[in-house]
C-alpha cells in the first residue's frame, strides 16, 4: 500500500498574553487587549512527515516566541492588524512558508464608572463574550480571507418574540405561541469583501482608518438592537434581518452569518397546586437546543 501526505499545518495554540497600553501624555491612563492565539503554517514541510526530516520545521516554540516578541514590540490594537502583521512575518521571513492561518480570541474587558467617571486603568470582564479573527493568507496566489466574529453573547428577552404558521404533521408537539421567552448565545461572523480588502498592507491602513472596530461596533449594535426591538416571527427571521442590517451598514462585509441556539425556556406546570400560570416560571432547559445557522451575501444585480 502506498500513501501521500494530502493536507497539512502545524503551529501553536493557545499562545496567550495581555497586553497594556499606555497614553504617552498620561502613564496612569492606559489600555489592555488580553489575547488566545493560534498560528498555523503551511508550505514546503511534506519531508517532515514523509521522510522523518525535521531541517525545514520552524519550530512550533519559535511560532509561540514570535506571537510574544512580535506582541510586545507592535500595535496589537485592533485584533485583525496584528492577524495580518503576524501574517507577512512568517510568510516573508521563511521562503519555505507559503500561507498562514491566525486565529485570535480577545477577551472583553471593559473600563467602568467610579463616582460617575470611566477609571483610567480598572476593567471588568464581561463574562464569556469574545471578539474574534481569523484570517488565512496564501503567499503564491494572494489569496487573503478575514472573517472576524462575536462569540457567546449571550441574550435573552422576556417577550416580543413569537413562533407559529410551522409545519404540523404526526410527530408535532409544539404549540404555536405570539409571546414567548427568546434567548440565544449570539455568535455573530463577518466576512470581508475580498475586493475591498485585497492584501495585508491593506489591512494594516485599514485599521489605522478604523474599519475592523467600527464594523465589530455596528455587528455588535445591530445584533443588541434588532433582537431588542423586532417582534421576533422565528430565530430565522431576526438572523436574516441582523444580517440584512450589517451588509447595508458596511459596504466592505461581503457576507455575515450566525449560529444561534434556541435556549428554550419551558413553563412550569403548577396546576397540581391549583395554580394558574401567567408565563411567569419558567425552567431553563439545558438540553436539547435549537441551532439556526444562516449565511447572508449581496444579491448581484443583474445586468439586463
Ligand atoms: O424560532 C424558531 N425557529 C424554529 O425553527 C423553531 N423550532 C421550534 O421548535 N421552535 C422554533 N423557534
Amino acid at each position: 500500500m502506498q500513501s501521500e501526505l494530502l493536507d497539512s499545518s502545524y503551529g501553536k495554540g493557545n499562545v496567550k498574553f495581555l497586553k497594556v497600553k499606555k497614553n504617552p501624555h498620561n502613564s496612569k491612563e492606559q489600555d489592555v487587549l488580553e489575547a488566545n492565539v493560534q498560528v498555523l503554517l503551511k508550505g514546503n514541510f511534506d519531508v517532515s512527515y514523509t521522510k522523518a526530516d525535521n531541517a525545514p520545521i520552524v519550530p512550533t516554540d519559535t511560532v509561540k516566541n514570535t506571537i510574544l516578541i512580535e506582541a510586545k514590540t507592535t500595535n496589537v490594537w485592533p485584533i485583525e492588524r496584528f492577524a495580518a502583521h503576524l501574517a507577512k512575518h512568517f510568510t516573508e521571513k521563511y521562503a519555505h512558508v507559503s500561507g498562514i492561518e491566525v486565529s485570535i480570541v480577545q477577551s472583553k474587558w471593559t473600563k467602568y464608572e467610579v463616582d460617575g467617571k470611566i477609571h483610567p486603568h480598572s476593567f471588568k470582564h464581561e463574562g464569556p463574550e469574545t471578539r474574534r479573527t481569523f484570517l488565512t493568507y496564501c503567499r503564491s496566489n494572494k489569496k487573503l480571507t478575514i472573517t472576524s466574529s462575536i462569540k457567546d453573547l449571550t441574550v435573552l428577552k422576556s417577550t416580543g418574540s413569537m413562533f407559529y404558521g410551522y409545519n404540523v404533521c404526526d410527530y408535532t408537539t409544539l404549540k404555536p405561541t405570539k409571546d414567548r421567552i427568546l434567548s440565544t448565545d449570539v455568535d455573530a461572523s463577518w466576512t470581508y469583501d475580498p475586493k475591498q480588502v485585497t492584501s495585508l498592507d491593506q489591512v494594516l491602513t485599514q485599521a489605522d482608518k478604523g474599519l475592523f472596530d467600527s464594523t465589530y461596533d455596528s455587528a455588535r449594535k445591530v445584533t443588541l438592537d434588532l433582537f431588542a426591538l423586532e417582534n421576533s416571527a422565528s430565530v430565522q427571521a431576526t438572523m436574516y434581518n441582523m444580517s440584512h442590517k450589517i451588509l447595508e451598514l458596511v459596504p466592505e462585509v461581503g457576507t455575515v452569518s450566525y449560529a444561534l441556539p434556541n435556549k428554550h425556556y419551558i413553563l412550569f406546570n403548577l396546576e397540581w397546586k391549583g395554580i394558574k400560570q401567567n408565563d411567569e416560571l419558567f425552567y431553563p432547559s439545558p438540553d436539547p437546543n435549537g441551532l439556526i445557522k444562516s449565511t447572508v451575501g449581496r444579491k448581484t444585480q443583474s445586468k439586463l
